[in-house]
C-alpha cells in the first residue's frame, strides 16, 4: 500500500484530532497536531512578558521565534504524541483557556505561520503522516491525497469541549467555551494569511449528528479509497 498525505482541517473543538489520531495510530502514520504548535507559540509568549494584556509584542516575538523549539514525543501512558516547548512537555499547559484564549490572534501573524508551516512540511516530506489544523490541505500540503473538512455547529462543539475538561477535571464555563469557539472561527475565517477554508478538493464532513465511531469509519473508509 503506498504512503499518502492526510489533510484534516475544519473549525475548533469539532473532532479533527480524535479521529486523525485514531487513523494514524491504526494504519502506522505520524499525527501532528498543527494547532498544538500555534499553541505552544502562544504559551512562550505568555510565560515570557510577550504579551501585555491582549497586546502582543511582536518585534520581540519575531526576534525570538528562532528560539522556540517544539516537538512531539509519545506517551507511553495515552499512546499519544505530548507536545514539548524547548524540551519541556507543555501537553497540559497548552489547553487552557488562557491560551485558548490568545492563539488566534498569535496566529494571524506571518512570521509566525511562515515558522511552523516550514516545520510541518520538514516533518511531512516523506508522506505517511495525518496533520489536522486550518490550512493543512490549503498551505501546508496541498498535494495531500486526502483533504477532509470538519465542521459541526458551534453549540456541539462547545458541549464537546466544555465536557472534556470537565472531565479531566478542569474549571469550565460552557458560555466562556462558546464564546472562544466563536471569536477563534471568526480570527480563524478572517485573517489575511492562510485562512481557514475548505480546499476545493476536500471531503466536507458535517459531524453534528455523528458519533466517534462513526466519524471513524467514515474515515477509514475515505482512507481506503485513496491509499489502494
Ligand atoms: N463525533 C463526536 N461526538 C462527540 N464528541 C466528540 C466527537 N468527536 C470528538 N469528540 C470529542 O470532542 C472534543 C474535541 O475533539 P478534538 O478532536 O480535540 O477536536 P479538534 O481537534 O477539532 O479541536 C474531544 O473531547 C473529543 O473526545
Ligand atoms: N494549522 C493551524 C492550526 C491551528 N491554528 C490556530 O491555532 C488555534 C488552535 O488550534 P487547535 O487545533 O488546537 O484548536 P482546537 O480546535 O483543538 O481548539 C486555532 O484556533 C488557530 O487560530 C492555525 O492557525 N493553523
Amino acid at each position: 500500500m503506498k504512503k499518502i498525505t492526510i489533510a484534516i482541517d475544519g473549525f475548533s473543538s469539532c473532532g479533527k484530532s480524535t479521529m486523525a489520531k485514531d487513523l494514524a495510530r491504526e494504519v502506522g502514520y505520524i499525527y501532528i497536531d498543527s494547532g498544538a504548535m500555534y499553541r505552544a507559540v502562544t504559551l512562550y509568549s505568555i510565560e515570557n512578558g510577550i504579551f501585555d494584556g491582549d497586546v502582543i509584542d511582536t518585534e520581540r516575538l519575531k526576534k525570538e521565534i528562532k528560539d522556540i523549539h517544539i516537538s512531539f514525543r509519545l506517551n507511553k501512558e495515552t499512546g499519544r504524541p505530548d507536545t514539548y516547548l524547548n524540551g519541556v512537555n507543555v501537553e497540559n499547559k497548552i489547553r487552557s483557556m488562557e491560551v485558548s484564549s490568545k492563539v488566534s490572534p498569535i496566529s494571524t501573524l506571518d512570521f509566525v505561520r511562515e515558522a511552523m508551516v516550514a516545520q510541518q512540511q520538514a516533518m511531512g516530506n516523506e508522506k505517511g503522516i495525518v496533520m489536522d489544523g486550518r490550512d493543512i490541505g490549503t498551505t501546508v500540503f496541498p498535494d495531500a491525497e486526502l483533504k477532509i473538512f470538519v465542521t459541526a455547529t458551534p453549540e456541539i462543539r462547545a458541549q464537546r469541549r466544555y465536557d472534556e475538561l470537565k472531565a479531566k477535571g478542569q474549571e469550565a464555563s460552557f458560555d466562556e467555551i462558546l464564546e472562544n469557539v466563536k471569536q477563534r472561527d471568526y480570527i480563524d475565517q478572517n485573517r489575511e494569511v492562510s485562512p481557514l477554508r475548505k480546499a476545493e478538493d476536500a471531503l466536507l464532513l458535517d459531524n453534528t449528528d455523528l458519533s466517534i465511531e462513526e466519524q471513524k469509519k467514515w474515515l477509514f473508509e475515505q482512507f481506503n479509497k485513496v491509499s489502494k
